[in-house]
């Protein structure tokens, strides 16, 4: 694992950015796996930002998205597919039909994950992985406890979940108890992933992850299986993990 420590969230997605520009550049038929949530928006506004001043092409990128809320469609202000229209795929020049997000509204939801999957391997493969990480060290909505051998199912959202992205719902009632995500075995069929976090809600999580132990409690941990992650991190994220101890070529 490499890590890279942002001044701030305006310079952690600045830097995530330029990579996921310089990935599309490098491979204009790349697949990019993307996430939602508060973290990586920034993220988006770059990349709309840098596709309007310097004409980035996304003409022949292919996207997945990490998961999706049971039950929302894409008209669904809350749903992932509308955040993703909204903030990223109606700010570049991406064809809709090759952006992916799992179907919340899939009458087979277990149908649904493996069609997910298979489109994932019919895709070739995702190149480049963004993820954000739970205060629980969730990545995707793997709660704690997921296997690592996981692949795209269904999940009920840990409590400590609802409760944090109830700041999108008009109240916790409105959240859905229900989600498909991409397994952890999934996440790590990517080629390259990239972590971000920012703030200070993130940093036990974060903390933990830099203890070095693998463990299905804390999902964002088998990453440390992965041979190429990127973690970029601001320094209120960072803040528990003291100046010394921020290596991460662990096991
Ligand atoms: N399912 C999403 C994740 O994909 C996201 O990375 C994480 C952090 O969200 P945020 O960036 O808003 O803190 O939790 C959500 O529940």
């Amino acid at each position: 694992m490499k890590l890279i420590e942002a001044a701030d969230y305006a310079d952690m997605s600045r830097q995530a950015a330029r990579m996921i520009i310089e990935q599309v550049k490098e491979k204009p038929t790349a697949v990019l796996g993307l996430a939602t949530g508060s973290t990586v928006l920034g993220v988006y506004r770059e990349l709309a930002a840098d596709h309007r001043q310097h004409g980035t092409s996304y003409r022949l990128v292919r996207t997945v998205n990490l998961d999706e809320y049971v039950g929302l469609g894409p008209d669904h202000p809350n749903s992932y597919r509308h955040y993703m229209n909204h903030h990223l795929f109606a700010q570049l020049d991406i064809p809709l039909h090759e952006t992916h997000v799992p179907d919340g509204l899939a009458a087979d939801l277990g149908e649904e994950c493996r069609r997910y999957e298979q489109l994932i391997d019919a895709l070739g493969g995702i190149d480049l992985q963004l993820l954000g990480i739970g205060r629980n060290g969730h990545i995707g909505f793997n709660e704690p406890g997921t296997p690592f051998s996981s692949t795209t199912h269904v999940v009920e959202l840990a409590a400590s979940t609802r409760e944090a992205n109830a700041r999108f719902f008009p109240s916790l009632d409105d959240v859905p108890h229900y989600a498909i995500t991409m397994g952890i075995a999934t996440i790590l069929r990517s080629r390259r992933i990239v972590l971000l976090a920012s703030g200070e809600e993130k940093a036990a999580a974060l903390a933990r992850l830099f203890e070095g132990i693998v463990s299905p409690e804390l999902p964002a941990s088998a990453l440390h299986l992965h041979p190429d992650v990127t973690i970029i991190a601001d320094q209120k994220a960072l803040s528990l993990i003291p100046k010394e101890q921020r290596q991460v070529d662990v096991p």
